[in-house]
């Protein structure tokens, strides 16, 4: 059995063509059943649907032989046990430093005033930081951190940009960028030894469906 990790949403939906490259089709769609472990029209394939923040820690352990997972999750679990073979070049967004509009960021960092950063992103925030030499208290958070800097908790945050409409609708700009984010397929490396022989050309269609 061959076992793909998957969360719901935009990973889902985007990696759907890609696994039809494959020849593969999930058997039901996640956002409609409750099932955290979906097959497909081949024996041999299942899907497990996981916290996109999760599927590193299913492929590093084993529990997950391949997976989708962003550029953000991937720095921020730090890559241990599992190999990145190919940028799928979806779910594609930008990491940056946002604050309230009107906020004088730059007078702040450079009269060197201690920052607080609110994130979910707390290794990246910091390493970001630090290469600057700007001093932060990093507030992890889980999700809607454009509320942050909106009700005092922090003084700018670190988070996703796309179209940027989060963020003007929360009246907040954008005053970094820190990187370009996109997803990876990821594999357990001790499964792409012992399975090679069925995910080898899951990956070659998986690239050629991306035309790598
Ligand atoms: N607005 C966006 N546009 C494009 N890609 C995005 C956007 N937001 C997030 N992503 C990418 O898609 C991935 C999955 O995002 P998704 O919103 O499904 O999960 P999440 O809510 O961030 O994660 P979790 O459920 O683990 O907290 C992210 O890790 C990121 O790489
Ligand atoms: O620039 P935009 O196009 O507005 O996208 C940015 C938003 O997208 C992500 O949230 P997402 O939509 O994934 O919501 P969630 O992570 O809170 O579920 C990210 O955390 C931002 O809030």
């Amino acid at each position: 059995m061959i076992t793909i990790a998957l969360s719901k949403g935009r990973i889902f939906e985007e990696t759907l063509p890609l696994l039809a490259a494959a020849g593969i089709t999930p058997a039901e769609d996640p956002e409609a059943s409750r099932k955290l472990i979906i097959g497909t029209n081949r024996d041999d394939v299942r899907l497990i649907i996981v916290r996109a923040s999760d599927v590193p820690t299913y492929v590093e352990y084993g529990a997950a032989d391949l997976g989708v997972a962003g550029r953000d999750v991937l720095i921020e679990h730090g890559g241990a046990g599992i190999y990145q073979p190919l940028d799928l070049e979806i779910a594609k967004c930008r990491l940056m430093v946002a604050t309230r509009n009107g906020f004088d960021y730059d007078g702040a960092v450079r009269q060197g005033a201690r920052l607080k950063i609110a994130t979910k992103y707390v290794q990246q925030a910091r390493e970001h930081f630090a290469a600057k030499g700007v001093h932060v208290d990093v507030i992890k958070l889980y999700g809607s951190m454009e509320l942050a800097p909106l009700v005092g908790l922090a003084d700018a945050i670190v988070d996703l940009v796309s179209t940027g409409g989060t963020l003007k609708a929360n009246d907040l700009v954008a005053v970094e960028h820190i990187r370009d984010i996109s997803s990876r397929l990821v594999v357990n490396q001790a499964a792409l030894k012992l399975k090679e022989d069925r995910i080898q050309p899951m990956l070659e269609a998986f690239a050629g469906a991306i035309g790598q």
